[in-house]
């Protein structure tokens, strides 16, 4: 998703001592697998000969702490590991080794539309989205009007996923991510939301969000200019390892410098 010009820069540090997000020596393996049958046997350590392949550390022996009310943009190359590092804080996947110590709700705008059933309404998985990360219903109902009126969705609202369009389906994921009001804000800068309009939209809202100071931001992002925009602090990672750590302009620079 990229910044529109005219916004000023709002980069924030952090206002407290607080760690909310503590990586302590974390390794994400993966195992690779000939086929999916070789994968789900290698589930229960029954490796058929020839179905393993070998295998990837996608982070290596990483270290970090994040504080309350920082932004940090994550740097680095197709295949460096910065989405594995954010899907472990977000809770999707989880470190082969290592400590991962998250404190807070968490939004994620990676993967907007994961987990909705295509079979319920727009209404439903609202419900259904909320019950999940454990919120009472009535906490739901409350927070249901705005989720529907910033998602745009009209009379679809009450007809099954499965009629929308994946720019509908993305807009109901983005607006019920930024309707829980998040204490850690995870972005890939990657994403990309409905039409223009919306898209602007989005990035309106992700700024008043990022504004917040005390909301943490953790930011993907393969350009300098907009994790210098957002971001006070810079992590570059390659081939899953932290090669840098420090202010987002140095960071910006090594990185350029480097890859
Ligand atoms: N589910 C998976 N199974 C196997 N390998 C994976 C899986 N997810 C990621 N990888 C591998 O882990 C490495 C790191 O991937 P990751 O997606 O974290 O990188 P990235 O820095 O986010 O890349 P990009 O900028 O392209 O999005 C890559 O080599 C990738 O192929």
């Amino acid at each position: 998703m990229s910044s529109s010009e005219e916004i000023k820069p709002l980069c924030k540090t952090s206002v407290s001592n607080e760690v909310v997000v503590r990586f302590d020596n974390v390794t994400k393996t993966y195992n690779l697998y000939k086929n999916d049958r070789g994968r789900f046997l290698g589930i229960f350590n029954y490796n058929k000969k020839g179905a393993f392949l070998g295998s990837v550390d996608a982070n290596k022996s990483l270290s970090f702490e994040i504080k309350k009310g920082e932004a940090v943009a994550f740097l680095g190359c197709n295949g460096a590991g910065k989405s594995t590092a954010l899907k472990m804080v977000t809770g999707v996947t989880h470190p082969t080794s290592g400590i991962v110590d998250v404190k807070g709700r968490v939004s994620a705008l990676l993967e907007l539309t994961a987990g909705f059933d295509m079979q319920l309404t727009g209404r439903e998985n609202i419900s259904l989205r909320g019950q999940i990360l454990g919120l009472k219903r009535s906490d739901i109902k409350e927070m249901e009007p705005s989720i529907i009126e910033f998602a745009e969705l009209g009379l679809y609202i009450d007809q099954p996923m499965r009629t929308y369009s994946s720019g509908m389906k993305a807009r109901l994921g983005f607006a019920f991510a930024v309707a829980i009001e998040p204490e850690i804000l995870v972005v890939d800068e990657a994403l990309s939301v409905g039409d223009r309009a919306f898209q602007k939209k989005c990035i309106e809202r992700i700024r008043e969000i990022m504004t917040d100071e005390n909301v943490t931001v953790l930011f993907v992002t393969h350009a300098s200019s907009s994790a210098k925009e957002f971001c006070s602090r810079g992590i570059v990672l390659d081939q899953g390892t932290k090669v840098f750590d420090g202010g987002i302009d140095e960071a910006t620079a090594y990185y350029e410098s480097n890859f």
